[in-house]
């Protein structure tokens, strides 16, 4: 299966979650709006001047000037007009505050010589100069954000503006992780002979961690029993809207995963993707829960959680835009492949050719168990399955590594 029919295969398997939940704006940065959302009140709310300047009613300026206007009124920000602007007259006017009847146009203080109550202007400024009209940004009742966005600070930022103080937002989807592995210890615990320390615990809690639309249950390490990984799992499933497995999904006798999957009548989706690393990736639907089992190898388990598993939970979460952060890039590197599997090679890059395209240079040698490749690299570069030789110069899709 390819890695584009996998992860439609995922998605198609994925439902939104569709309980709701009010959140005040500073509770709600990175959650995914639940409906649509429409202005309170305008934004702005009112004709406020742009500049720190005078408005002036436009009208007065016949001839050709230079001219004169008598500075009548004084508005600030926060301060309302105490009447219209009379012919013949300019206001004092500060950024922010509200335009005064009458007047069309503001000049800001820079482009006119004031003397005592009186300004001199010599270029007629345009009907609406430096007038910020109420509702320009955002009228008011209009729809301020669609649903299904993440909120970002912006987006908080224009709810506020528009006079929301709280947002209805989907629930966060409920993830429950484990590790399997008999040879896995913690970081910190001695390794006893044939055992490794545990990284896929720490890279899926801190790659969830970082969505904030998640919420996640931690059921730690699980040794390769294929009685414990099932009462686990079918626990989990209960109360979980998406559970992630490492480990157990290959062919050995004690990868246990596809086994228990199978006796728990689980509906496969997934299985034996073209995709370099991570082919075993396994995925599948146990009643109304998603479940991934990743492969052992961190960067196996890293590439297939971005690959298959992010675009499914984020379906769940509700999200309905697509995140396209890639680059073109081109190789710097030549590559002899054996495999007609799309790879994905991690590379960091120091230079840029005439375009602007980052030059790629390919970190590690492709082993999936490897994780110092992962941690260096800037970017991960996308080898198509039918390329044979990555030669320098060859365009390369890079998908950027958040900081
Ligand atoms: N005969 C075959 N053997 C293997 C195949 C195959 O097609 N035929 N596929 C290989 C590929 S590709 C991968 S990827 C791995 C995936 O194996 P599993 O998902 O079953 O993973 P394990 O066997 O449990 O572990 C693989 C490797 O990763 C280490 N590991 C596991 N969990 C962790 C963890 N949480 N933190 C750090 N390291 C972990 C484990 O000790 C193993 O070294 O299978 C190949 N074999
Ligand atoms: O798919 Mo495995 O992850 O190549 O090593």
């Amino acid at each position: 299966m390819s890695v584009d029919a996998a992860r439609l295969r995922a998605v198609a398997a994925a439902a939104p979650v569709p309980d709701t939940e009010g959140l005040a704006l500073d509770q709600a940065c990175g959650r995914v709006l639940a409906g649509s959302v429409a202005a309170a009140s305008a934004l702005p709310p009112f004709d406020t001047s742009a500049m720190d300047g005078y408005a002036m009613r436009l009208p007065d300026l016949t001839g050709a000037g230079p001219w004169q206007l008598t500075v009548a009124l004084q508005i600030a920000a926060g301060t309302t007009a105490a009447h219209a602007l009379a012919p013949g007259n300019a206001a004092r006017i500060l950024t922010g505050a509200p335009i005064p009847a009458g007047a069309d146009a503001v000049v800001m203080q820079e482009h006119v010589t004031r003397s005592g109550d009186r300004i001199t202007l010599t270029r007629r400024p345009r009907p609406g100069q430096n007038i910020r009209r109420r509702g320009e940004d955002v009228a008011s009742g209009a729809q301020a954000l669609p649903p299904g966005v993440a909120l970002t600070p912006p987006r908080l930022a224009l709810l506020a503006g528009c006079g929301l103080p709280r947002v209805t937002v989907r629930r966060r989807v409920r993830v429950a992780i484990l590790s399997t592995g008999t040879e896995l210890a913690e970081p910190g615990r001695p390794l006893a002979p044939g055992h490794i320390h545990n990284s896929n615990r720490v890279l899926l809690r801190s790659t969830l961690a970082r969505l904030a639309w998640t919420e996640t249950t931690d059921l730690g390490i699980l040794p390769d029993n294929p009685h414990a990984i099932r009462a686990t799992i079918r626990q989990a499933a209960l109360a979980h809207d998406v559970i992630i497995s490492s480990g157990g999904v290959s062919v050995g006798e004690r990868d246990h995963i596809l086994d228990v999957l199978r006796a728990e009548a689980a509906e496969l989706e997934v299985l034996k993707i073209a995709i370099r690393p991570g082919k075993p990736l396994t995925v599948g639907r146990l009643g109304a829960t998603l479940y991934f089992g990743l492969p052992g190898n961190p960067y196996a388990a890293a590439i297939t959680f971005a690959q298959i598993a992010r675009p499914a939970l984020r379906k769940i979460a509700g999200l309905t835009e697509d995140p396209d952060s890639w680059l073109p890039g081109i190789a710097g590197f030549t590559y002899h492949r054996r495999m007609a599997r799309r790879e994905y090679v991690p590379v960091t890059w120091s230079r840029r050719d005439a375009v602007g395209r980052p030059v790629l240079d390919r970190l590690g040698q492709g082993a999936s168990a490897s994780l110092s490749p992962i941690a260096a690299a800037m970017g991960i570069a996308v080898i198509p399955p039918e390329l044979a030789t990555v030669h320098p110069g060859q365009p390369l899709r890079v998908e950027v590594l958040a900081e």
